[in-house]
């Protein structure tokens, strides 16, 4: 077991993401007061370790520290608790609670789509938990099915949403550097994919996107590449699938909107959700199957959407965009991303570039802000003259910074090559069997807490669904840590230069540095042959010898003089 601080041991990798590698681990020893819980020894966590670029890079660390406070503030029963912080050396760790559950893309793969009211009731949980972030300023960005893990209680299960603040983390100039990556681009938002200002709306279309795939099994939007998929959230309307109840698609609608503006709030999103759920059930009444029909009605935008740090004339994360900030303009020609110092990219950090040409849905785009290397020459942004048509389309020049990467979000063994604690792990991961034997999708026992199946028809049928007690808004809490120390700000080392390999193709096992001596040395040896044998050097010479007869006669020689040489030196000194 690797110790992490002087608090935890980790155990064993759960799985990895594009931002780290997430183990289970075990506290040793109760944390500090600057945890937001200090947990007990022997008690079991999550610790997701940042990856090594991050953890390596000074504007991270500085950025991690500062968003201390925000991350350890976060609590909401549908949000992952982040406990503890640590930062030691050129480690960047969060502890979390652990989640004893699939995360809900691996269910989907596993399970398939939800009846619409298992969708409705699912999402409208997470909305509860982007309300609660939307008003305490925080936008999570990274929204999909991936970064929600389902909490099971018996046959019931309930959703957590994680990875909060990793956005805001991985939203660095130092990342653009390493063209990491920036956005998963099949729950991009429009505005994100142009990089337009960005609120708490992306987070609204993210919730759409993951809403559409929790029904369908898959996300609206695919393509056959990467940007295929981006200019379709730009461009195309979503295709209604038959199976999809009018009032649920009128949610999913209103989410998906390309103008920021005409999205629900997350509060409105969840009252509207529970709405449609209890009207499309089984045990719909006549008043409840009349409100889900009014549900556009409930969708009211957010007056005031939190607006995401490093957005074009925004300093403070805790600011709030003025309404109608970064409003959308249909008409608008596709611009080059107005970012300013900060890379603005689509909903940050998660997955990777597929393949070339891969039609991988959740591949990341990173973000190339001007000046950055895969940005065209003359490329300065909507505001900085250039950038005329015929310039490439931002995306483009993204998708081509980051072609050299494939890398995949994955639960599987962790190479230990790859561990950003360079240790092998002590076992193979082994998530517990968290599926009964795969059953018809409608006796699942997992989705009976969402909704009855929808059966005959089903929409509006009596059902018996009992919605969930809506959870208060949490009030912001006092900031309960002073800023990190001083001497925790000091200047890091600068990132180590990866390791380079040698260009010299040839390589002789065991034989190391001795390889280009011992190759000089043959390949002389044979192209003196070579020259004795077939140019007239012997016969200019007159030996009239073969190569090997010279050569033994020049040994000879040598040795004989040699021989001389000690011989005059010895009776000379007699
Ligand atoms: N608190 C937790 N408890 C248990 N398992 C977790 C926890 N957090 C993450 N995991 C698991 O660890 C794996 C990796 O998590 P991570 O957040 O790094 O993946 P990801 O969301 O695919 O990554 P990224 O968003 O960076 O691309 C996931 O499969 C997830 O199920």
């Amino acid at each position: 077991m690797r110790p992490v601080g002087s608090k935890y041991f980790l155990e064993e990798p759960l799985g990895r993401g594009a931002t780290g590698t997430v183990w289970r681990a075990r506290q040793r020893e109760a944390a500090g007061a600057e945890a937001a819980v200090q947990g007990q020894p022997g008690e079991t966590v999550a610790i997701k370790v940042l990856k090594e670029e991050l953890a390596s890079d000074p504007d991270i660390v500085m950025r991690f520290l500062r968003e201390r406070s925000v991350l350890l503030r976060l609590t909401h029963p549908n949000i992952v608790r982040v406990r503890d912080l640590v930062v030691e050396g050129d480690l960047l760790a969060l502890v979390m609670d652990l989640v004893d559950g699939p995360d809900l893309h691996r269910y989907l793969r596993e399970n398939g789509p939800f009846s619409p009211v298992g969708a409705a009731l699912l999402t409208a949980q997470i909305a509860d938990a982007l309300a609660a972030s939307h008003a305490d300023g925080v936008v999570h960005r990274d929204l999909k099915p991936a970064n929600v893990l389902l909490r099971q209680y018996g046959d019931q299960m309930h959703p957590l949403l994680t990875d909060f603040g990793i956005a805001r983390l991985a939203d660095s100039p130092g990342l653009t550097r390493t063209h990491e990556f920036v956005g998963t681009p099949a729950y991009v938002a429009p505005e994100s994919a142009e990089g337009r200002p960005q609120t708490s709306a992306v987070d609204i279309y993210g919730a759409g996107i993951l809403l559409y795939e929790l029904v369908t099994g898959r996300p609206p939007f695919s393509g056959g590449s990467a940007l295929e998929v981006l200019h379709q959230h730009l461009s195309a309307e979503p295709r209604r699938p038959s199976t999809i109840p009018d009032p649920l698609w009128t949610v999913i609608e209103r989410c998906l909107r390309k103008n920021p503006d005409e999205r629900p709030s997350a509060e409105n999103l969840a009252r509207g959700l529970r709405t449609v759920a209890e009207g499309i059930g089984v045990h719909a009444n006549s008043a409840q199957i009349a409100a889900a029909e009014g549900v556009g009605a409930l969708l009211a935008p957010d007056p005031a959407p939190a607006a995401v740090p490093g957005a074009p004339g925004d300093a403070d994360p805790t600011q709030v965009l003025p309404h109608g900030a970064g409003a959308y303009d249909p008409n608008a020609a596709t611009s080059v991303m107005p970012h300013t110092g900060h890379p603005v990219g689509a909903a940050d950090p998660t997955a990777v570039l597929p393949n070339r040409g891969a039609a991988d849905p959740t591949a990341v785009m990173p973000p190339v802000p001007p000046g950055q290397p895969g940005q065209q020459p003359g490329q300065q942004g909507a505001t900085g003259g250039p950038g005329g048509p015929e310039d490439p389309h931002p995306w483009q020049n993204q998708l081509r910074a980051a072609r050299d990467r494939n890398e995949q979000t994955q639960v599987q063994y962790l190479d230990p090559n790859e561990d950003p604690l360079r240790r092998r792990p002590q076992r193979q991961v082994a998530r517990p069997q968290q599926q009964p034997p795969q059953q018809p999708r409608q006796q699942r026992p997992q989705q009976a807490g969402y909704g009855q199946p929808q059966q005959g028809g089903g929409y509006g049928q009596p059902q018996q669904y009992a919605p969930p007690q809506q959870q208060p808004r949490q009030q912001p809490r006092p900031q309960r840590h002073a800023p990190p120390p001083p001497e925790r700000q000091e200047p890091r080392r600068a990132p180590r230069e990866p390791r380079q390999r040698s260009a010299n193709p040839m390589k002789i096992p065991g034989l190391g540095c001795l390889k280009g001596c011992l190759f000089t040395i043959i390949i002389l040896f044979v192209a003196s042959w070579l020259i004795w044998e077939l140019s007239p050097l012997q016969d200019w010479i007159g030996t009239g010898r073969g190569y090997w007869q010279e050569l033994s006669h020049w040994y000879h020689q040598v040795t004989g003089f040699i021989g001389d040489l000690g011989g005059g030196s010895s009776s000379s000194g007699q």
